[in-house]
């Protein structure tokens, strides 16, 4: 039951502070959603958590371990997988070669079988094993992405905006998918999404970043719900509101 929790965190970028005392916890098998304005550090809290920007205190802890300061390849082999908003295929190798990629370490049988049982989930995406993945659709790409980051079987994934870009019927079934990676696959996902109001029926609990600082943390749908803060960062009103 993997279970996250900042404590404390500042970090940001070299010298460049982008959190603030972020505190918050992403319950186990369950769906948080990162949601907050344009440059609210929202992207910069995934990258913190897999090892990816400069943490000058506090602590991220995984299952109570403090992973806070190990290289991205240590977290990843605590069962942590990061999905990248782009740059997260590798555009001129075709969907088998990636998920091959993807299997480096396992011996051949696990390979196949990882493949296979990837390739269940996401049937578009046999269809187009020989297709380099540059030119597979956004969302083919997205799920392609999806299908890496699970061949690794992780305990924990964290998405970085994962329906950008995307028709609004493509994105609500990569938001199915990534329902389904709770449900059936004990999944735990941390997610940061664009589109607020979507994400958040989605999802089980929400944080709200402000200026690199949490503005929120409780139910999904209690931020939905929120009078104030729905309306003030995430654009929720009604028209006629
Ligand atoms: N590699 C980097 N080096 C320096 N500053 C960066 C870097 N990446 C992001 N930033 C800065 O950090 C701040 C927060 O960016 P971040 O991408 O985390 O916000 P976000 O909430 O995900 O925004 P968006 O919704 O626009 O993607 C921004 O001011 C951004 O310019």
């Amino acid at each position: 039951m993997p279970k996250l929790e900042l404590r404390g965190v500042n970090a940001g970028y070299g010298k460049l502070q982008i959190l603030f005392d972020v505190s918050f916890t992403v319950p186990p098998e369950k769906i948080t959603v990162i949601v907050g304005p344009n440059g609210s550090g929202k992207s910069t809290t995934l990258k913190t958590i897999f090892g990816l920007t400069t943490i000058y205190s506090g602590e991220v802890l995984l299952d109570g371990k403090n992973i806070a300061g190990l290289p991205p390849h240590r977290i990843a082999k605590l069962g942590v997988a990061y999905v990248p908003q782009t740059n997260n295929v590798f555009a001129n190798l075709t969907v088998r070669e990636n998920l091959s990629m993807a299997t480096y370490g396992l011996d051949e049988n696990q390979a196949q079988d990882r493949v296979e049982e990837v390739l269940e989930l996401f049937p578009r995406l046999r269809e187009r094993m020989g297709q380099r993945a540059g030119t597979l659709s956004g969302g083919e790409r997205q799920m392609l992405a999806i299908a890496i980051a699970l061949i690794r079987r992780p305990k924990l994934i964290l998405f970085d905006e994962p329906t950008a870009a995307l028709a609004p019927k493509i994105a609500l079934e990569i938001l199915d998918i990534i329902a389904r990676l709770r449900d059936e696959y004990k999944i735990t996902v941390l997610l940061v999404e664009q589109n607020a109001r979507k994400a958040l029926e989605y999802g089980d609990h929400a944080v709200l970043l402000v200026g690199g600082r949490v503005a929120f943390e409780g139910g999904a749908d209690e931020l939905l719900k929120h009078p104030d803060l729905a309306r003030m960062y995430l654009g929720l009103v009604s028209s006629e509101g």
